[in-house]
């Protein structure tokens, strides 16, 4: 087996700004949170220059004069006892703003993935997907929701404690921060890779996840084919990469941190060293020094913190533009207006149709079907009759023709009311975790008790306890449970158009004995398509449409097609079963 890479991430990284940019208006709703959070920073740097401020003059009075209760002093007890409700309401705000954007952000990863349009998902892994909404998403969050809870107020109040600084003692503080640019300039060099790492590792643990779960999707297969190592290979050639991305990121991120360190601790020596020698020659009093060296603290904080902002917001940006790729994929068209069935006809009159980079699938492509009708597409193997029901559920647009349903074009109807017309039932039924009634009930979600009784009694299912568990994917059913649990869930949802996938393909003479006698009811009085590949399966059906090469070839019952001795014929003849049931 070829080892398969997800493919690259087709966007490069964007700029912080812009991820920035688009994590404020993705989430502006939340922008009087945010404000009020940067608000509280505000007053939290206008108290601690008033603190510094007054504290600066109680040392410098309390040494002239040996009274420690005067003004100053009062106002700096009280700005002390504002100073901590008011950190403490910035950063729960600053917190609440994060997980509101967390929420939002999921919320809307889901929506777009439940929008995508059908062509754009059938090229893309879903482990990958998974993976961006998930970890991609989560990292992107993380960086930010870190940034707008504790770094940015410690950057409005670093900025206000640098003000303060620089009033008391501009030259200290100048001399004191002189070094600050050379090592943000080194620190900026170093994490410069880490947009690229993340990107890597990101790539790398969607690959990973991608592989686990085709190996839980297929457990059976890799089971029959004994192909745990190959998928245990291609895992851990994928950890590796991500691994090694990760270790060469750890190693920027790693020396980030004593450069950090760096700045808070030069400042401070420089802050005592020169401050003194200012002192000493009446240039600051020392309640200056004192001020100065309490407010380096609060300028070092962000200043010491730069190489980790700017690590989180490179990893960030790596994974935004996985993140915003998701999220710009292209939604499938939301159609026309409200329809509501009226005509007669399910009409493809010259329909064209090719997936992407391929011939026609499906070539001039005309036939019709009366309301009430039962009709079978049959054809060889790819010939395009799957396409075909594709085309009438609106997951692909037709290229050429036109396609009307009940009496409107296709294109006029909107997504949601041409699908409320159709209940589809395929060959491998997708049921949730849950149980049997939930997943009845999940066809129509105004249904009483007693429709989803009535449901599961005509689907031939009263005799399996429906409330148990039959979890994920169903796959505690037999397939022949599991098909009527489908023919169930149809028939609460009352559609009057069926579209069915020869549900009983897969089943053995017993299951499908059952699953026909429960489709039987269920296309009683309904319209109905059905893909039959094996002849012999056609029972109760008007009519049957012969495709060949995307086109009908031939149309009518099996008397008239056998009678014709053309394409059905021949595919008649080539398959080996009983036909004599055939138009019962
Ligand atoms: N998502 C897709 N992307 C690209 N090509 C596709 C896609 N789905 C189907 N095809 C191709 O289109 C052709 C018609 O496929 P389709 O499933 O419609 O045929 P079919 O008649 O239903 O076949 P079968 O009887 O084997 O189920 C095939 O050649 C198939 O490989």
């Amino acid at each position: 087996m070829n080892e398969e890479r997800v493919p690259d991430s087709q966007e490069a990284a964007p700029s912080a700004v812009h991820v920035m940019r688009r994590y404020l208006t993705v989430n502006a709703r939340y922008n009087s949170t945010l404000a009020a959070a940067i608000l509280c920073s505000l007053l939290t740097s206008a108290l601690l220059s008033i603190m510094t401020q007054c504290f600066h003059l109680t040392i410098d009075h309390f040494g002239a004069v040996g009274t420690v209760m005067n003004k100053q002093t009062v106002i700096l007890l009280l700005s002390l006892g504002l100073f901590v409700p008011s950190q403490y309401l910035q950063q729960y705000l600053g917190l609440k703003y994060s997980e509101l954007c967390d929420r939002s952000m999921r919320d809307m990863t889901f929506a777009t993935v439940s929008r995508i349009d059908k062509q754009t998902l059938d090229a893309q892994r879903i482990g990958d997907l998974l993976s961006r909404a998930n970890s991609d998403l989560a990292q992107i969050n993380g960086s930010l929701q870190n940034y707008f809870s504790v770094r940015l107020p410690q950057q409005i109040i670093g900025i206000a404690a640098l003000i303060a600084s620089l009033i008391i003692s501009w030259q200290l503080t100048l001399f004191s921060l002189a070094i600050v640019p050379a090592i943000m300039l080194l620190q900026a060099i170093v994490s410069a890779p880490l947009t690229r790492f993340a990107q890597q590792w990101q790539q790398a643990a969607g690959e990973s996840l991608s592989i686990a779960n085709n190996l839980m999707g297929g457990f059976e297969v890799a089971k029959a084919y004994n192909m745990g190592n190959v998928l245990r290979r291609r895992y851990d050639a994928a950890v590796d990469r991500a691994a090694e991305s990760g270790i060469h990121a750890n190693r920027a991120t790693i020396l980030l941190s004593p450069l950090g360190q760096l700045l808070v601790f030069i400042p401070q020596m420089i802050i005592c060293g020169f401050g003194v020698y200012l002192a000493s020659i009446d240039r600051i009093t020392s309640g200056g020094v004192m001020s100065v060296v309490i407010l380096s603290v609060f300028i070092g904080n962000p200043i010491g913190d730069f190489g980790a902002v700017l690590s989180s917001f490179r990893t960030a940006r790596g994974c935004a533009a996985r993140v915003f790729e998701l999220w710009d994929m292209p939604p499938e068209p939301e159609g026309g207006t409200e329809r509501k069935p009226e005509g007669d006809h399910i009409v493809f009159n010259r329909v064209s149709f090719a997936y992407p980079g391929k011939p026609p699938v499906i070539e001039d492509l005309s036939f019709s079907v009366q309301r009430g009708e039962r009709i079978a597409l049959v054809g060889a193997s790819g010939s395009g009759k799957s396409t075909a029901i594709k085309l009438l559920m609106a997951l692909y647009r037709k290229q050429g023709g036109d396609i009307s349903l009940f009496g409107h074009a296709i294109e006029d109807w909107s997504i949601d009311g041409l699908r409320a017309c159709i209940s589809y039932v395929g060959q491998d039924t997708y049921l949730f975790a849950g149980s049997i009634w939930d997943n009845v009930a999940l066809g129509n979600r105004s249904a009483t008790d007693a429709e989803i009784q009535a449901a599961i009694q005509a689907a031939l299912l009263s005799d399996i306890d429906v409330n148990r568990e039959i979890g994920e994917r169903g796959l505690r059913l037999s397939g022949g449970q599991r098909q009527r649990v489908a023919i169930a869930r149809a028939m609460l949802k009352d559609a009057p158009l069926l579209l069915l996938d020869e549900p009983t393909s897969a089943l053995d003479t017993q299951s499908e004995a059952l699953v026909s006698e429960a489709l039987q009811r269920l296309m009683q009085g309904r319209t109905a398509i059905v893909i039959a590949h094996r002849l012999s399966a056609l029972r109760h059906i008007d009519r049957i449409v012969c495709l060949q090469d995307g086109r009908a070839a031939e149309s009518g019952t099996h008397e008239r097609l056998m009678s014709m001795q053309g394409v059905y014929y021949r595919l008649y003849r080539s398959q080996e079963a009983d036909y004599h049931e055939i138009g019962d």
